[in-house]
This record gives C-alpha cells, structure tokens and sequence, in this order.
C-alpha cells in the first residue's frame, strides 16, 4: 500500500459517514504536520477520491464511489445492516468470514452472494479473474453421492463408471467464492466435508482416503429453512455469521417502490419504450401481497410489461392498466439512477442531518422550507415532481385530498406536490436520530400530518417524516386559532360532517369530530375524548359541542384532563358552530363564550374553570407573555424533587379569575409569581419586585428544588430585570439605541407626573416598551381591549401621547389601545 492509499484508509475509516473535514482537522487526527497532509489530501482529490469544497477552510469530503451493492435496492435502508454484514464478511482478516444468508424464497438472496463476491474483488481481497462458483443443493436433493462428487471431485474408481479422476467444484472455485445455495439439502457427511473444508482449507475427493486436496475457498450459503434445525450444529457453529433478509411486504414502502421502478427500468430498456403506469395497478404491486417476495413482483411486472407490449407495438411508450382516466397514469421515469428515491436516504442523509438531526421542533420549523427550497433547486418548474417516488406519493394524496378537506385549511395541489418532495426524501430515514417532543401546542398541526402519511403509509412510523410535514404545515399552512374546540355526536358520521362543513366556512381548523355509533359505548367515547384532550393544549380552554342526552354529562369526566376553562354546550347545531367558530377565529376570550347568549339557539352551557390538574405554579407578567415564558424557562427544570407544571398566565386573566372569587382553580396551585402584585386567598403569590430587591426569597420552593437550583433561578430572575438583561431579549432591535429612546420616554414620564420610578418599574417598562415595539413592528398584535376605557385611561392616552410620538413616527407604529393600558398600570403600581 502507498502512503497515500494508507491515508486514504485511514480518511474512510474517520469519515465514511460523509462528514466534512479540513486539513488541520486530519492533521490533528492522523498525526502529520499540516502541509504533508495537505499535499496527501489533494492527490487524493486529483484521484477523484476526495471532493474538495472552496470555503474558508478548505473542506473535503470522501467522493460517493460506485460500490458493489449499489444495486442492491435498500442498501440505505432496510437493508443497510445487513450489507454491513456482508462487507465485514469479506473483510475479517486473514480471509474472511463464511456467511449464511436465509430469507424466503425470491428476497434477493443470490443477488446478495453475487455482490459480496463482486465487493471482494473491489475491495482487493480477491484477484479480478477470481471464480464465483455455484451449486444449487436443491438440484441433488435425491442423490448426496452425485452431489459429492460434483462439489469435491472423485478419483478412478471411486464408483461404477468413474474411469478416471475428475475434479469438483472446489477445484474450480479455488481463489474466489463458492456460494451453496439451498444448503440444508447437504447430508451430514457432506456437511462435516464441508466444516473440515473451513476449518483447515482442505478436502478429499470421493473413493480417496489417503491425500487431502488444498483448496482457498470462500464460502456462502443460502437457506429458506431455520439453520438450527436443518443444518448440523457442528456445522452451523463453524459459520458465525447468519443474515436473514426481509420479505417484500416487510420492507418500507418507499423501498417497495424503489424495486418496482427498478425492474421496470429493465424492461423499459430492453423494449426500448417509455412505460406509463395506472396508479391502481402500481398500488396492487405495492400493498398487495403477491407471496414469492421480489422474485414474483420482478416477474409479474415482467409479465405485465409483456401483454401490454402487445397493445403498443408501434408506440414508443406502453401503457399499464385500464385508461379509463388518463390522469392517473405514472411515468416510471427512465434515468434508470432514479436518484430520489433509490439514493434518496444516501445522498440527502447529509442535509437531512444538518437540517434535522437532534434539532428541536422550532428548529425544525425554521429549516425545513429553506431544505424544501434546495430539493426544488435544478427543477424546470418550481413543483415539477423529479422521480417516479415523488410522482407517486403526489397521485396518491391527490386521489385522497378529500380525506384532508375537513380541516378547512385550502391544501392547494401546491402544498401537496412539495409535500410529496419532502415525503420522498424525509421517509426511510429512520437512522436519524432526533429529539423526542412532547409538543401539545402543535397537535393539530401534528394530526393533519399524520392524516396526510397515512393516505401513503399505513403501517410506518416514521417520526422525522412526521416533524417534517408537521413543520410544512406549520409554516406553509398556518393553524389562526389556539383554543380547542370538540364536536361530539350520535351517528356515524354527523359530527364528521359538521365539524368539515364548519371548518370550510370559517376557513381555518377549528373543531376535531368525534362520532358516536350506535354500537359504540359512551365510555369508548369519553375514553378516546380524554386522549385526545390529553394531547392538546387546553391551557386557553377547551369548548366541546354535543348533541344530546349522555353526552352532556361527560364533562365530570373530561374536566381533570384540562388545564384551562372546559366548557360544554349540548343540542349542537351548524349555526352554533358557527358561531363559536367565529369567535374563536377572533380569538375571544373563554368569558365571552360563558357570557354568550346562549338561549337563542335554544342550548344549555355547562362551564368548569381550570387552571391546572397536576401540581402548579403560575408565571403571570403585564409585560407581555414573552418575559413569562422567559422566567417559567428559569423554572422548568427535569430534576425537581416532584412533578411540578409551570403555567403562563395572562395576568388579565389572573385578575379576572380572582375577581370572580373562583379560587378552586388555583386549587394545585403551589405558588403564582408575578411582575404586579395580586392576591389571591390561600396561594402564595410572590412578585417579582420582592425577589429582585432581595426582600423576598424563593426558598420556599425548597420542597421542588434543591438549595442550588434555586440560587441559580434567583439570580436568573435578577438578571432578566435588569436593563442589560432586557436588552438581550431584543431579537431584532439594536438594544443601544432602543435603551436610548426608552429612556428618554420613561424621564418624559417621570416630569410628566412628577415622579421618580423605581428601579423595578424601569425594569417593567423598558421591558414591555421594547417588546411592544418589536411585537408591532412583526405584525404579532395583542387582542382588543373587551371593555370600555376608562376615564382614567383616556386621560393617560390623552396627556402621554406627545412622549411616545417619537416611537409612532421613528417605527411607524400605531400603539393599540390595550397596550396603553399595559403601560398605564405598570406604572400605575407605583
Ligand atoms: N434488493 C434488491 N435489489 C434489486 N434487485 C433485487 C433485490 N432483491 C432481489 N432482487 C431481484 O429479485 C430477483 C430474486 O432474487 P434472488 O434470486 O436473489 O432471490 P433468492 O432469495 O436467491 O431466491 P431463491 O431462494 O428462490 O433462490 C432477482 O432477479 C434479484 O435480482
């Protein structure tokens, strides 16, 4: 080997997974000085070894070279170990491993000795002109002393007729591989032949008992039957290495289809016509099991490649299946390197990993349409769909879009093709690996996706794919309304049908449907409501619409799985759907919905308030959720001492449940922290100001968390509410000069009224001033004031105006009523 094949060696050693790697990196692992391994690497990418990348470092990377069992459909995928397997085989020093492949008849177990004893040659362990010999056991099942004499030769006079020596199969597969499929048709006796044979490389021909033949001979064996009952454990014990290949229906169906394209391809070359598909017939070759594994689908498309040839002799195309409707014909497409699917997980596994690998789903989300955008790149048209994959998976959701139309969202036949790009690459990737989510907020983000894989995979489960089309819709196909709403009904399909209709005139997905059989129990139902409801996220409320009787009284046993306010509303119809739904698109409060005239449809309301089930603590902050969730982040922690559920609430909402008296809901609440005072009988409620300034300490939390932890989330706190720790809040803002212009409005208002603010409503302030500003300035605007203003208010509005005039004309913002109404009582506290 010469230097630079060692360091080549060592290069796929370190970076066979396809990561990228710069000079000094290399250096540093393989111990030469930087500019030798610099000299090495670029030979080895004038070798065409290496890819070079012109960045700022120079970076390599290993070239993608054609491999043995690159026609190993799967060699990415389901099959991905077993080629492994098959590689260390051949590997093993001083000469390698005998293996034994066994799967049913027709899974590709030839194919796979070929290419093991094709990869040997690659890799240099065998010579080019080394012999693949093969013996078919089954053909000799009936005579062992003829199968004998083919595979070790037999000497004259070894039986009636042998009038002179002859070699056997051994001989001639001297120096290469010998592959013995049918294995367990081999007698004992030429079974324990077979086991001296790789035990010491030796033999002796039949009718010889005294000279032992030499012979280096690899060995591969293949068997339908269980090994350790058919083989003798002798024997078996000598071969250490069991494959066992998986049916065709057992394999994904991206690979299933990745087969069938693959053998039309054959055929499409050898007829030398393009062939066009009928979905349906494909879907027969895909989720009908045939039996006889890929074998007898190679030979049914074979078959039906042949009878439609006959119908297009003269075409330079054939069509497969009834025409009935033109639009469901398939181009299996030519490029017989239908890259997109057979070498998908390959070639993008490197994008998917940077974009998707251990990310978190906000991260997801942000990467997955600039990683839609590269798939797209290259294509003549912005959706033309590449590769038979990505055009099957497209019909098949197309043929069932009306499956997705209740949820009211207009999923456009765009949406569907770039669904179909990302579901082409994104399945099958199961290898990745990538964070576990327990993201409630997105369930219904998370149940359209599925829904949408389902009309293509039944049975998988594939969570990046999942994330990914989850993430699609999130950004591509945005959910307007955030509290949860529940039709329930007697019938088949009543509630079904209402909720879709409901959802396509509001235009947005507002209910989830659960109908209710006959034969159904209540207590199914309400079993499969608390699933669901468990799922989602009920912190803003949950609203369930029922038809009648049994129904209505369900809500005793729902309650305890929601965190917000429950309410139920019986005798459901389209029009109070409708209403609900509307308002629920304009986000109104769940008091609007307990306040609303309900007698004109003629229904009954029943209403639970609910703050949380489990063990809580509230985080309520009048400068905007944004802070909340900053400090309810300081307290989410995995290792606290017992379950604790921290809640953000909007400190309105906080006001108004304890106006109302209605403590039972802080009934497990263990604590509420707030930016502004607020008391609440029988709950601690600490704020912030008091931790701040060192008055208070959160030592009573010492049941939940160690003394470390809560020193480490005082001083968290402590930073936030100060100016610096505001100002890194700022996400686009440049925090210098808002700090400046903040300033500014806080000393107007300081000479306006004739005070000196305290440190903490400085605090306060800048940080809900300059987050309201970014909050504006991105569009993400507060609800609407719900109640009139107060003269108090007005009067604010009127003598401030002119102080934050500089923020109206330097931002162009117009500042909402309720955001005044935010700042009026921040300072108002003091
Ligand atoms: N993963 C695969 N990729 C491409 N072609 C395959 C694959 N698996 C099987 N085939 C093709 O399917 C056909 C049947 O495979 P093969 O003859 O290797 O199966 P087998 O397990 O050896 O069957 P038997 O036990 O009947 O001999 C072959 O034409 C083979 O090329």
């Amino acid at each position: 080997m010469t230097n630079t094949e060692k360091i080549y060696d060592k290069i796929r050693n370190l970076y066979e997974d396809g990561r990228e790697f710069t000079a000094s990196e290399l250096s540093k692992q393989i111990g030469l000085s930087r500019s030798m391994t610099s000299n090495y690497l670029n030979s080895l990418v004038k070798t065409k070894s290496l890819n070079k990348k012109n960045t700022r470092p120079v970076k390599f990377l290993l070239a993608h070279k054609k491999s043995a069992f690159d026609v190993v459909v799967g060699a990415q995928g389901s099959m991905a170990t077993l080629v492994e397997q098959c590689q260390a085989s051949v590997n093993y020093p001083p000469n390698g491993l005998p293996i034994i492949l066994r799967g049913n008849s027709g899974v590709g177990k030839s194919m796979l000795a070929k290419q093991t004893y094709q990869y040997a040659k690659e890799r240099n362990v065998l010579s080019p002109d080394a012999p693949l010999v093969t013996l078919n056991c089954a053909d000799y099942a009936n005579n062992p002393e003829l199968l004998s004499s083919a595979l070790f030769g037999y000497v004259k006079g070894a039986f009636t007729g042998a009038d002179r020596e002859k070699k056997g199969l051994l001989d001639s597969a001297n120096g290469g591989y010998l592959f013995l499929d049918e294995v367990h048709n081999l007698t004992q006796e030429n079974q324990e032949k077979l086991f001296i044979l790789i035990d010491q490389k030796r033999f002796r021909r039949l009718g010889d008992d005294d000279n032992w033949q030499k012979a280096d001979v690899r060995l591969i064996l293949a068997t339908t039957e269980d090994t350790n009952r058919r083989l003798l454990a002798t024997f078996r014990r000598r071969i250490p290495l069991e494959i066992t290949l998986p049916d065709f229906m057992d394999r994904p169906v991206q690979e299933r289809l990745a087969l069938i394209t693959h053998f039309f391809q054959a055929e499409a070359k050898k007829m030398e016509k393009q062939v066009f598909i009928h979905q349906d017939e494909l879907e027969k070759l895909l989720y009908v099991d045939v039996g006889g594994n890929v074998g007898a689908v190679q030979n049914k498309v074979q078959i039906s490649c042949a009878q439609a040839y006959n119908q297009h002799v003269n075409d330079n195309f054939i069509k497969i299946g009834e025409a009935e409707n033109d639009d469901k014909f398939i181009q299996i497409s030519s490029n017989s390197s239908d890259e997109l699917i057979e070498d998908g997980s390959y070639k993008f596994e490197k994008i998917l990993k940077e974009n998707f690998e251990n990310k978190t789903f906000q991260e997801v989300c942000n990467n997955i349409l600039p990683f839609l955008n590269q798939l797209k790149k290259g294509r003549n048209r912005e959706e033309e769909l590449f590769s038979t994959g990505e055009r099957f998976i497209y019909s098949r959701l197309l043929a069932n879009q009306n499956k997705l139309d209740r949820f009211g969202k207009n999923i456009t036949q765009k949406h569907l093709k770039e669904i179909a790009i990302l579901f082409n690459v994104g399945q099958n990737s199961s290898s990745l690996s990538i964070q576990s989510i327990d993201n409630k907020e997105d369930a219904k983000y998370f149940n359209m996706a599925q829904t949408i894989i389902n009309q293509v995979h039944q049975k998988i489960r594939d969570s990046l794919l999942l994330y990914m089309i989850t993430a699609y819709l999130k950004n591509e196909l945005p959910i307007k309304i955030r509290k949860n709403a529940i039709i329930l009904m007697h019938g088949k399909q009543s509630a079904s049908s209402l909720s879709s209709e409901a959802n396509n005139l509001i235009g947005d997905y507002v209910f989830e449907a659960f109908d209710m059989p006959i034969q159904v129990e209540t207590k199914e139902i309400v079993h499969r409501v608390n699933e669901y409801v468990t799922n989602i996220d009920t912190r803003e409320g949950l609203i369930l619409l029922v038809d009648m009787g049994s129904l209505e009284k369900m809500y005793e046993e729902i309650k305890d799985n929601v965190t917000g306010d429950l309410l139920i509303v019986n005798n459901v119809s389209t029009s109070l759907a409708l209403n609900i739904g509307f308002a629920l698109l304009q986000n109104k409060s769940m008091d609007y919905f307990t306040e609303l005239d309900y007698q004109q449809f003629n229904v009954k309301p029943q209403f639970f308030e609910g703050i949380s089930q489990s063990q809580n603590i509230v985080i309520s902050c009048m400068s905007g959720e944004g802070i909340a969730q900053k400090i309810k982040e300081i307290f989410e922690d995995t290792k606290t001492k017992v379950p604790i559920e921290i809640i953000v609430l909007d400190f309105e909402e906080l006001e108004k449940i304890a106006a109302k008296k209605s403590y039972t809901s802080f009934k497990n609440t263990f604590a509420i922290i707030s930016t502004s005072p607020i008391t609440i009988p029988g709950v601690k409620c600490i704020n912030i100001e008091d931790l701040v300034n060192g008055s208070y300490s959160l030592d009573f939390l010492e049941t939940i968390y160690s003394s470390e932890q809560i020193r480490k989330q005082t001083n968290e706190i402590i930073k936030l509410f100060t100016i610096e720790g505001a100002s890194l809040r700022l996400k686009f803002l440049n925090p210098d000069m808002v700090i400046n212009e903040i300033e500014q409005i806080i000393t107007s208002l300081e000479q306006r009224y004739q005070v000196t603010f305290k440190n903490f409503v400085r605090v306060n302030l800048f940080l809900h001033l300059s987050s309201m500003i970014e909050r504006l300035l991105i569009g993400d605007a507060v609800e609407e004031m719900e109640q009139s203003i107060s003269t108090e208010l007005a009067n604010f509005i009127e003598v401030t105006q002119d102080i934050f005039s500089s923020i109206y004309k330097k931002y162009n913002i117009i500042i909402p009523l309720k955001e005044y109404d935010y700042i009026y009582r921040i300072i108002h506290v003091q």
